[in-house]
């Protein structure tokens, strides 16, 4: 279990996606973007309209189950993307770096791109914008929804 959460709402998500966009715009053109699904798939459409890029591949990796880390499964290779070169590969976060070790093996000539980065995963990725400590858990906004939190001074008072 994670020790603390960093909440991402879907406006902060569109504002990261596009910060890392700026960055990556310098370092195309791109043949293509190869999204790991599924958790990369928004980002990836994020990026791709911000760099007009229309050429979209998928590589689909499960890796973890809600917060339980298995061992990481290829459920679709990225058969487009040859051996990468010239592609850029966008996943929503690097946390240990399991999944990004996988695709790296698979497209060793890509440019691989996050929007958030823990420190075990951060040095097998090429450029990403937001790093968080390792014992935090992102929650993306697909995975949440609003609800009722108790005042402050009430679950305080509980502890
Ligand atoms: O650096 P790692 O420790 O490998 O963790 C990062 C990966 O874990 C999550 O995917 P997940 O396996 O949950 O699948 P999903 O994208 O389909 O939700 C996330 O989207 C990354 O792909
Ligand atoms: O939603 C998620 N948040 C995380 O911090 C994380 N790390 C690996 N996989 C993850 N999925
Ligand atoms: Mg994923």
């Amino acid at each position: 279990m994670a020790s603390r959460y960093y909440t991402v709402s879907w406006d902060q998500l569109h504002r990261d996606s596009k910060a890392l966009a700026w960055r990556l715009v310098e370092r195309g053109p791109w043949k293509g973007i190869v999204a790991i699904t599924r958790g990369g798939l928004i980002p990836a459409a994020i990026i791709a309209r911000e760099l007009d890029c229309r050429l979209i591949e998928s590589v689909s990796i499960i890796t973890y189950d809600e917060e339980k880390k298995g061992e990481p499964v290829v459920a679709k290779p990225p058969i487009a993307a040859g051996d990468g070169d010239g592609w850029l590969v966008l996943d929503d976060l690097v946390d240990t770096g399991t999944t990004a070790k996988v695709v790296r093996g698979m497209l060793p000539k890509a440019h691989f791109a996050t929007v958030y980065a823990k420190p075990a995963g951060k040095p097998l990725v090429d450029t990403f914008v937001t790093e968080v400590s390792q014992d935090t858990w992102i929650l993306f906004p697909w995975d949440t929804e609003p609800q009722f939190v108790a005042p402050i001074a009430r679950s305080a008072a509980a502890k």
